[in-house]
């Protein structure tokens, strides 16, 4: 039988229903329809350190007539187009589709043996990969070092902005490799012999090394072993020194280094290993090396507590010069559960990291764990990453399972930030069509959002700890929400560090976010975020010359075009300003 999967891809001429709001100022309900809209200039004018009791004076400034004669003045011919990057992809992408189909759900692919290679990374990135994953629980250092020597090299070469995570192995017990298969399968009944002892020479048949010394000690006759969650169940039916001896009970593949937990009446078991660091000494090493290697985001497995994260944090500080690594707390034990916001508050990002939380909490509770992770993140404006088993099927086969593509359509629909391939694009054998996957269903479901106009009522809290960061906010939401009622064609931010770039995603708008900042290194990180995209460009604090110049290169480029309504925020000069392109 063959199959086929369908997506709609989106046309270049989406009409969207209108709808009237008053709920912006009088001013601009003035010019509430679509086309032709004269300027409206607002300017916030703050002066955040004073602490006067109303420090804020909002004036509309009817002088934009005259900026966006001058903007029109200015000829595209005079202006460079190569001092604006953007990524090809979304440059093509944009071009083809227009502003409004543009994806807003970012895509992170695990690398591994199936796609390491130059041309493989090539493909991913073609393919709509933002964040190329690197796993320290595999492979060594230096192949590590190759991928990201690739991926930098692909960025450089062909225009792309893919950004680098790094995870972390931590102190949870794992198997260690197979002595020779890629993997090994447990039958039913079958005895295998798990065991602290370490091989120099050829481990005897079904063997499997543990790597927590204290393994032996721990279990004891009549646990439930499980491995990666309950992909494959064993029985303890004996225990001889090191060695282990237990019965398959549910049979399995064994994959290298698969995660290993035991269960005692129905409870998992969380004796001494509960007391093995977060960060392991191993695990120091590969900051180490991560920090060298200036990746761009380090995602820490089995994070306990806050503690841990201002802890690396505090390192990450004084060890690379610029600071700018971002630390995402994986979200998958029973104690990240427990201190759930701390650990957000603490962390540049979080991920929903299923492999592992559902072998911890039973498996019908972690689509609400899910669910209140994602919020939490969103309301905390924090980036949030979605990851493990989303087209596990893929791994083998080239189309996903029905109840694979209503899961990943479920993620999009919660507003995750980032979706994530592990095992699909590691070692799977197809992983281009499996981010296919990823990338249709996020923008079919995206589409369907948007036409259905589910805007929820999702409430988002204040986060600014300052006055200037309340501004900050307050010019965000507000931005979002005229972005919305008056069916802009963009959001446009300019953003030293980032921070008002997330704060227009965190509202996740209708339109798309072009997010402009002068650090490279920001705007890869800007890639994790949802519906942002991010350019860089170097940008003075004159916005009306930063307008101008920023029309011209993307006019240049074929990426914008007259008469589109732009909404332009910046953390420059805090001031909305809503115009047509000229
Ligand atoms: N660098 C690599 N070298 C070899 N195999 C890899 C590598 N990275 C991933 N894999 C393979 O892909 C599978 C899935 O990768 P992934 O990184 O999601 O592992 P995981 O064990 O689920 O994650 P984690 O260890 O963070 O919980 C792994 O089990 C491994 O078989
Ligand atoms: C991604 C990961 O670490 C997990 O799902 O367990
Ligand atoms: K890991
Ligand atoms: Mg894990």
């Amino acid at each position: 039988m063959s199959q086929s999967l369908h997506f709609f891809t989106p046309s270049s001429n989406i009409t969207l229903p209108k709808h009237h709001s008053s709920l912006f100022t009088p001013s601009l309900t003035t010019s509430n329809r679509r086309f032709p809209v004269t300027t409206k200039h607002f300017t916030i004018k703050s002066n955040a350190s004073s602490s006067s009791s109303d420090p804020k004076v909002l004036t509309t400034d009817n002088g934009t007539a005259e900026i966006l004669s001058r903007v029109s003045q200015t000829p595209a011919s005079s202006t460079d187009s190569s001092s604006i990057e953007v990524d090809s992809v979304t440059e093509a992408e944009l071009k083809e589709n227009g502003f409004r189909s543009t994806r807003r759900t970012k895509l992170v692919c695990t690398i591994g043996p199936a796609t390491c290679g130059f041309e493989q990374l090539e493909a991913l990135a073609v393919g709509g990969m933002n964040v190329a994953r690197i796993n320290m629980c595999h492979g060594t250092r230096e192949w590590h070092r190759r991928v990201i020597e690739r991926v930098r090299r692909l960025n450089e070469e062909k225009g792309f902005a893919v950004a680098i995570m790094m995870d972390t192995e931590g102190s949870e017990i794992h198997m260690g490799d197979l002595s020779g298969p890629p993997s090994a399968r447990a039958e039913d009944g079958e005895i295998w012999t798990f065991t602290v002892r370490a091989f120099d020479s050829p481990r005897p048949e079904r063997t499997i090394t543990v790597n927590y010394d204290g393994f032996a000690e721990d279990v004891k006759v009549g646990d439930e072993l499980l491995v990666d969650g309950g992909m494959v169940r064993f029985e303890v039916i004996e225990k001889i020194g090191p060695d282990v001896k237990c019965r398959c009970t549910d049979p399995g593949l064994l994959l290298p280094r698969a995660n290993l937990t035991f269960w005692r009446d129905g409870s998992l078991v969380r004796e001494r290993n509960a007391m093995l660091p977060t960060i392991s000494p191993k695990d120091w090493l590969d900051i180490d090396f991560g920090i060298t290697e200036g990746v761009d985001f380090i995602a820490i497995s089995f994070v306990k507590s806050a503690e841990v994260i201002n802890h690396l944090k505090s390192y990450i500080a004084a060890r690379s010069r610029d600071s700018d690594i971002a630390v995402i707390a994986k979200i998958e034990s029973i104690d990240s559960l427990k201190n759930l916001e701390e650990i957000i508050l603490a962390s540049d990002g979080a991920m929903v990291a299923r492999g592992d939380l559902g072998a911890q909490i039973p498996l019908e509770q972690v689509p609400s764990a899910q669910q209140k992770i994602v919020q939490l993140c969103r309301q905390l404006n924090k980036p949030v990453i979605v990851a493990s088993q989303l087209l596990e099927s893929m791994i083998e086969y080239p189309t996903p399972t029905r109840a694979e593509v209503a899961d990943v359509s479920e993620a999009v629909r919660q507003r995750a930030d980032a979706l994530m391939l592990s095992g699909e694009s590691a070692m799977g054998q197809f992983p281009d069509k499996a981010l296919t996957v990823l990338r249709s269903v996020s923008l079919r479901i995206e589409k369907w959002w948007r036409e259905e106009k589910r805007h929820e009522a999702m409430e988002l809290p204040d986060v600014g700890s300052s006055f200037a960061e309340s501004i900050s906010e307050e010019i965000c939401n507000s931005a979002a929400k005229m972005a919305n009622n008056l069916e802009v064609d963009a959001l446009f931010v300019y953003t030293k560090t980032g921070h008002m770039a997330s704060l227009l995603s965190r509202c996740r708008p209708d339109c798309p976010i072009f997010a402009f900042t002068s650090t490279t290194s920001v705007r890869r990180r800007l890639n994790l975020r949802w519906g942002l995209i991010p350019f860089r460009l170097s940008f003075s604090d004159d916005m009306e010359s930063n307008l101008n110049r920023t029309f011209s290169l993307l006019k240049a480029r074929g990426m914008i075009k007259s008469g589109d309504l732009v909404i332009a925020v910046s953390d420059v000069l805090q001031s909305i300003q809503v115009m047509n392109v000229p």
